[in-house]
């Protein structure tokens, strides 16, 4: 039993554009364990797709070393693909021919006899709820259905470990939620071992349960959402207070609470930021109270995993969005 499914070691691409040298993936150390569901997150042009496309052997890497399901990707390309399953970025699947055909061909191109591929074809039109589309034409399939069969067709042969590129680009949200449905069901159910890359922040929020941040090809941060969400930004708590007077009381009679954290405060508005400010509020509270610093309302916020990617890296991963820090107020400005 391998322990290790994934282990990379300095791995780098280069791409040479116009005599000019782009460095896609710069030096990725990440090890991924049997059964991990994992996503790659990271804005447009980090380097996800093209550290997938090296996992997979379509892409040579420059230096480095990778070793996906015990065999070198450079080396043993066959080993590799024959282990894992490749989701890309474009549809894999042909247009002319059914769905069901589709995936019986997918299956005897991996050596499945004419009745095992078949009966795979089967077993995956159920699991993936594809039973009213695969009679039908691939050309005909929407994008999600599509995009369902794509998943199908990676599986054929039973990979233990599956990866795939931005697997909800380009779905209407109901036909997002139920890819990740079967995504999680897959991981869940049969112990498969996901890796996927993303940039959408709630699709990895939702389903991964580690996630790798890479930016300009370097991986930034590596943690459980919760646990990126806690170490790198914390809770927000958000207090209102009915006079400037009465904040600037509070918090002076409640320093010792709030030593350490990181406040913001404007006018009679303050911001605490901690780790963990659910059990803070009612202590706080109690001592405002005390103090007599009348609090008009009271907020506690999550954090993101935008907040997480802002922390790190002082910039937004929401699409067209620049966030410029001032001293006492966020700002959001639309670019
Ligand atoms: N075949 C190529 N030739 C030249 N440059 C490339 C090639 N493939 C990728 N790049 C460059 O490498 C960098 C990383 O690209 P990559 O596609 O890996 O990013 P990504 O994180 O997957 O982005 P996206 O979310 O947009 O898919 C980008 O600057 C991109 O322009």
């Amino acid at each position: 039993m391998t322990t290790t499914m994934i282990h990379t070691s300095d791995l780098t691409r280069n791409f040479v554009v116009k005599k000019k040298t782009v460095e896609a993936v710069r030096g990725l150390n990440l090890e991924v364990r049997p059964g991990e569901l994992v996503a790659l997150l990271g804005p447009n042009g980090a380097g996800k797709s093209t550290t997938l496309r090296m996992l997979t052997t379509l892409l040579s890497p420059t230096s480095g070393t990778a070793s996906v399901a015990g065999f070198d990707v450079a080396r043993d390309q066959r080993e590799v693909r024959k282990r894992i399953g490749y989701i890309g970025q474009g549809n894999g699947a042909g247009h002319s021919q059914r769905g069901r055909d589709e995936l019986i061909s997918q299956g005897r191109s991996y050596g499945l006899d004419r009745a095992a591929a078949r009966r795979r074809a089967n077993e995956l039109i159920e699991s993936l709820g594809l039973e009213a589309v695969a009679d039908r034409i691939v050309s005909s399939l929407s994008g999600g259905q599509r995009r369902r069969l794509d998943i199908a067709m990676g599986l054929i042969h039973t990979p233990p470990l599956l990866f795939l590129d931005e697997p909800s680009t380009g779905l209407d949200p109901q036909n997002r939620v139920n890819l990740q449905e079967h995504i999680r069901r897959l991981h869940d159910e049969h112990g498969t071992t996901i890796v996927l890359t993303t940039h959408y922040l709630e699709e990895a929020d939702q389903l991964a349960e580690r996630i790798v941040v890479i930016d300009h090809g370097l991986l930034i941060a590596d943690d459980s959402p919760e646990r990126l969400k806690s170490e790198h930004v914390g809770d927000r708590i958000a207090l209102a207070f009915d006079t400037e007077a009465s904040a600037t009381r509070g918090v002076e009679r409640c320093v010792n609470l709030i030593a350490g954290a990181r406040i913001e405060r404007q006018g009679a508005e303050l911001t605490i930021r901690v780790p963990e400010g659910t059990h803070l509020v009612p202590k706080l509270l109690r001592c405002l109270d005390e103090a007599d610093a009348t609090v008009i309302s009271v907020e506690v916020k999550r954090p993101t995993l935008d907040d997480v990617f802002l922390e790190l890296t002082g910039r937004s991963l929401r699409e067209g969005t620049v966030t410029t820090d001032t001293t006492s107020t966020e700002q959001e400005v639309v670019a």
